[in-house]
């Protein structure tokens, strides 16, 4: 499938089952627009993580089409799935190996892509001694260095304290708006709407509403209300 130059992430009636008689994805369709920031909603279990593994190739659809913009970044729940060198420039200069530049060049593109996430002092720091939040800049930075087109984040605030969390979504939201990328992040966390252009609604499968952030919050926060009432 070839994609228009205005989309960078397209699914379209994507089906998956983990065992048989049991879809989790169920005709899923979904576009997000070049240079923007989106994020996919629902609750535990509907799909979100399967959804973004499928995009990402890393997963195959029983049926359905995804085409995408590339280079693509992924960027786990957890950093320590992900970070595999013991510093910090030598785990971004791995990302760039396929490419084989020269020295020079490579220097370039580590630091590059360490000043775009704000940690150029900490190319030679060990991986063990950063923080949750700034082992999920490294992992931004590593797609940067490769100059993705479009990043997958999977809850990557799910192990930060609320501090570092809102700087992540922060972060993101700036190298979408100042670089051009475009950015799909699954979560569960209401404030984090706050940040982005668009959201999509997961349920049983299909994406059963998108748009404009605030309203999805208020749908979301008002399907929890009853729900408590209902207990
Ligand atoms: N590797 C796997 N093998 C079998 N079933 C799986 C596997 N991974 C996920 N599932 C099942 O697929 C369904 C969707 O899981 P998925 O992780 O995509 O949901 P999610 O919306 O991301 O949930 P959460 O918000 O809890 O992370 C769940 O029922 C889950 O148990």
């Amino acid at each position: 499938m070839t994609l228009n130059d205005a989309t960078a992430i397209q699914a379209k009636d994507l089906c998956f089952s983990w065992t048989e008689n049991k879809p989790i994805l169920n005709a899923c369709t979904l576009e997000v627009p070049k240079g923007e920031f989106w994020m996919l909603l629902g609750t535990n279990g509907s799909g979100k993580s399967t959804l973004l593994r499928l995009l990402a190739g890393l997963l195959k659809p029983t049926s359905g089409t995804v085409a995408l913009h590339s280079p693509v970044g992924f960027v786990f729940q957890n950093p320590d799935h992900q970070l595999v060198m013991p510093t910090v420039g030598a785990d971004i200069a791995f990302g760039l190996v396929e490419e084989a530049l020269p020295t020079l060049m490579l220097r370039l593109r580590v630091e590059e892509a360490l000043s775009a996430v704000n940690l150029e002092s900490f190319q030679r720091r060990p991986i063990y001694a950063l923080s949750g939040g700034q082992k999920q800049r490294v992992a931004i930075a590593g797609a940067i260095a490769r100059h993705c087109e479009v990043l997958l984040l999977d809850e990557p605030t799910a192990l930060l304290d609320p501090d570092s969390q809102l700087d992540l979504v922060a972060q993101v939201q700036a190298l979408v708006k100042h670089r051009g990328i475009t950015a799909l992040w699954v979560t569960h966390r209401l404030e984090e709407l706050e940040y982005c252009d668009g959201a999509f609604l997961l349920e049983q499968g299909q994406v059963v509403d998108r748009g404009n952030p605030q309203r999805l919050k208020q749908r979301l926060m008002q399907s929890e209300e009853s729900s408590l009432t209902q207990e």
